[in-house]
């Protein structure tokens, strides 16, 4: 006689397996959406702590990198998915599933890893972070996520282009809304024969993609071809428009170069190199011996400028109100051949006299919208209204900057943001005030460089430059 079939035996409890590059990438994605933690800043002290622990390789802090970062950037996408496969608005989403969602999102459809392979970690490390009853709701949205592709997805989930092209391009490129307008009424402005569909959604795509590293040979310290010869031919490429740049290709590891190492030279976008160098050479009447750089932390500008000072005899006052930053300044400073001091001081009430400054530049404090593809988290961070609150502060940097120099000498306006609120906008009210000053055409002080638009100022752009979206006007001080 046979009994009752005996019960399937209960399934032994697994412990779920850690995967340290994915408890890194989660760490540093909770860090930034609960403490506004800054990705470029948590990420290396977590890899650090890493290498220490868990037996890091350079390959684990790759991936891991990668998944921070290409998450962060296309949050704005993924959200539209996952919310697309859940019966709840996200705002309901525990934070800690959604970041875990969003990273399985990202392997599932912005990296190469096979989809079961990307689904079983996500669920692993959904097991270890959230428990078991919330790795099967993990489980179950990204089964659903892994039924089509990122460009079907988007198709699905995006409003058509032609009911509401905005928000279209919004999902499309993982934008705020308000960023693709801003960026769009700018593109209008400058490059009024290439701001169409095509063209916006070439820059909303560049901003993006991950920057090359880029480095600058400072001028009398270095050069572009000692920084090649330092490096495996395969690693580097020329700059495309800065004669002081060299371009990373791929792996390619500023840290092994003798010259950066040695602080005659450092990594800086080719934008903020054009900019520095634009100033430098503006023709200025008389005198040229006295710089000033009023927002110069972290010294990126600083150092080049005083690089090219030093070159003309001339002496560079690097300031910022900033402590800290001023310290970084220092340190960027380090070891210039010519004489330069760096200052503590809020630029609003200057630490000198008016009319001593034979150039000066001011790089404002601005929203940064030119700089999205090295920041991950701020477009998602940014609101409209930053732009309003940074007016007054770049309005009365440029007067300061403008009382600084003496007649004669030339004013460089800088921001790391093409919004026009913040540029052309600036620059036009400030000039609106006062009868003291000229224009001088940038395009020509930018040699080489196409599409700089109708000028007299210059905007750069990430999808036409593959530099940050870096402005400039330059202004003479009439004598
Ligand atoms: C866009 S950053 C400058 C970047 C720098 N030129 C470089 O290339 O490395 C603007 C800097 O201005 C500083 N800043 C803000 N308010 C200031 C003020 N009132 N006076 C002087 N500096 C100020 C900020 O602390 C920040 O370091």
């Amino acid at each position: 006689m046979t009994g009752p079939a005996p019960k399937s035996a209960p399934r032994p409890h697994r412990r779920p397996k850690k995967d340290p590059a994915r408890m890194v990438a989660f760490t540093a994605l909770r860090a930034v959406d609960e403490r506004d933690a800054y990705a470029n800043l948590i990420l290396p002290s977590l890899l650090r702590k890493a290498e220490k622990n868990e037996g890091f390789e350079r390959r684990d802090a790759a991936f891991a990198t990668e998944l921070v970062y290409g998450t962060l950037r296309m949050r704005g996408s993924y959200d539209a998915i996952i919310g697309a496969c859940i019966d709840r608005p996200l705002s309901k989403v525990d934070p800690n599933v959604l970041d875990v969602l969003s990273l399985g999102a990202h392997q599932l459809l912005g990296t190469r890893i096979p989809p079961h392979a990307a689904v079983s970690a996500t669920v692993e490390l959904a097991r270890v972070v959230l428990g078991d009853g919330r790795a099967k709701f993990v489980n179950a949205v990204m089964r659903k996520i892994s039924t089509q592709d990122l460009d079907t997805w988007l198709e699905q989930v995006a409003p058509p282009y032609e009911e509401d092209a905005e928000d279209h391009l919004a999902v499309l490129y993982s934008h705020p809304r308000w960023v693709v307008a801003a960026l769009w009424d700018s593109l209008g402005v400058w490059q009024p024969q290439h701001c169409g569909r095509t063209a916006v959604s070439e820059l909303l795509a560049a901003d993006n993609e991950r920057p090359a590293v880029t480095l600058v040979a400072r001028p009398g310290r270095s050069t572009a071809a000692e920084l090649r010869d330092s490096l495996p031919a395969e690693e580097s490429e020329a700059g495309r428009w800065s004669p002081y740049a060299v371009r990373l290709v791929e792996g390619g590891d500023p840290a092994v170069v003798p010259a950066v190492a040695e602080n005659r030279a450092g990594v800086q976008d080719e934008g903020s190199q054009l900019v520095a160098a634009a100033l430098a050479a503006a023709p200025v009447e008389g005198r040229d011996e006295l710089w000033l750089d009023g927002c110069a932390g972290p010294g990126g500008k600083a150092a080049l400028l005083a690089a090219l000072a030093a070159q003309r005899g001339a002496a560079l006052v690097a300031s910022e109100s900033q402590p800290h930053r001023a310290a970084l300044v220092a340190k960027a400073l380090h070891g210039n051949p010519g004489p330069y001091a760096v200052i503590t001081a809020d630029g609003l009430r200057p630490a000198w006299r008016p009319g001593s400054f034979d150039r000066v530049l001011v790089d404002v404090p601005c929203s940064g919208l030119g700089a999205l593809r090295r920041r991950p988290e701020s477009r998602w961070r940014r609101r409209p209204e930053d732009v309003a609150n940074f007016g007054p502060l770049q309005r009365g940097l440029l007067e300061s900057a403008i009382d600084a120099t003496r007649p004669g000498g030339v004013v460089g306006y800088a921001t790391c943001s093409p919004h026009l609120a913040e540029t052309r906008v600036v620059v036009q009210d400030v000039l609106r005030g006062r009868s003291d000053l000229e224009y001088v055409d940038a395009r020509p002080l930018l040699p080489g460089v196409p599409d700089l638009g109708e000028g007299p100022d210059v905007q750069l752009w990430p999808h036409l430059h593959g530099t940050d979206a870096m402005y400039l006007a330059l202004l003479r001080k009439k004598s």
